[in-house]
């Protein structure tokens, strides 16, 4: 029997993270957590008002210590969705890069664009040129993601069911490649 290592996805706003984490996680039948909901619950408030009372800084420091309690739960059972600016810090990376299975889910900048056009949940999107933002995020952040990933999934042209399914299979293949030459 294959262990199956905790699951984090990465990836820039809009790639799905938080969307594919949950269907993986049914499909997987591992625990789900939504970093910024974890952040929220533990805050009890939302990221907007984190943002807006303790700065970018302030949510940076509260997104590290809502990784390190998860990673160090380790329940070795659990699909972890982190927030798109989770590696940022080095310290994020060096823990991601622990003991997990990450998953880089990779989206254009016109669907990142796309996909979060109607949300007003994400501060550093809440710009006169959103789009702008996203290009400037995701030239300093694509090689980080790239860095910490052990699988690179495209998700442009794909519904979030077929994401899903080709993320199960990538995984599958990668644990069986790993079982077959241990
Ligand atoms: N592969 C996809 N194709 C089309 N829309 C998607 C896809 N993945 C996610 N979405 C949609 O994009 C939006 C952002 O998805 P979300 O899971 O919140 O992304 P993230 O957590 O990476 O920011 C949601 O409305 C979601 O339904
Ligand atoms: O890219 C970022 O810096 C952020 C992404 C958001 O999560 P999603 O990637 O799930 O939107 C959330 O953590 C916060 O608004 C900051
Ligand atoms: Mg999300």
């Amino acid at each position: 029997m294959i262990k199956v290592p905790n699951i984090i996805l990465v990836g820039p706003m809009g790639a799905g993270k938080t969307t594919i984490g949950r269907l993986i996680s049914q499909s997987m039948s591992k625990e789900f957590y939504d970093l910024d909901k974890v952040i929220e619950d533990n805050a009890g408030a939302d990221i907007p008002w984190i943002f807006e009372r303790e700065g970018e800084d302030g949510f940076r420091k509260r997104e590290t210590q809502a990784l390190t309690a998860i990673i160090q739960e380790d329940t070795g059972n659990s699909v972890l969705a982190t927030g798109g600016g989770i590696v940022m810090r080095k310290e994020n990376r060096d823990l991601l890069r622990d003991d997990a299975l990450v998953v880089y889910l990779y989206a254009s900048v016109s669907q990142q664009l796309y996909r979060t056009s109607k949300s007003t949940h994400r501060p550093l999107l809440q710009t006169g040129d959103p789009k702008a933002t996203l290009r400037k995020l995701f030239e300093v952040r694509d090689p980080l993601y790239r860095e910490v990933a052990t699988l690179v999934i495209e998700t442009d042209a794909r519904h979030p069911k077929a994401v899903a399914n080709k993320v199960l299979d990538a995984i599958k293949r990668h644990l069986n490649m790993e079982t077959s030459v241990s």
